[in-house]
């Protein structure tokens, strides 16, 4: 399976445990910068790493920034993807089984590495639930707010 991980500055150290964590569970990895921990803007990296999933040249993709809040708002502008940001283990086996998430987003910040190692074991072990859950996805669409 082919995994499309990306992040900011502030997600640019994690990343590479991510990486690391990936290739070692023989998972295939495309990384998508950035290559360094010069400031960026994590919208760029979030939409890269949303639009290989949506477009399927990847699988899954995995965003770190230092909250995870910014790349999850950014990757979920891209049709098709469901990004969730996971802050525990929990999270990351919910975002499967209830959001069947696309992406899972960490904070580089706030969450430490076995935590993530662990909520990426979890989101790679569980199974979309379907049933009532996909009804719920399935209603998950861009719509246009009538009080903006
Ligand atoms: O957390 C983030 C966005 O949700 C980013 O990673 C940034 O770290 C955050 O916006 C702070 O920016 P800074 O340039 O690292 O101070």
């Amino acid at each position: 399976m082919k995994i499309a991980v990306g992040s900011d500055h502030a997600g640019y150290e994690m990343k590479n445990h991510v990486i690391q964590w990936l290739q070692e569970n023989r998972y295939e990895v495309v990384d998508m910068g950035p290559f360094n921990e010069e400031s960026v803007d994590y919208p760029d990296f979030a939409r890269k790493v949303g639009e290989s999933v949506a477009e399927g040249s990847c699988q899954q993709g995995v965003l770190l920034c230092g909250t995870g809040i910014g790349v999850s708002i950014s990757a979920n502008k891209v049709k098709g993807i469901r990004a969730a940001l996971a802050c525990n283990p929990e999270f990351a086996t919910l975002a499967r089984q209830h959001n069947n998430a696309n992406i899972i987003c960490f904070s580089a910040r706030f969450t430490d590495r076995e935590t993530i190692a662990k909520s990426l074991q979890n989101w790679f072990a569980a199974e979309f639930e379907g049933g009532r859950h996909e009804r719920r996805v399935n209603k998950i669409e861009p719509c246009c707010s009538k009080s903006v």
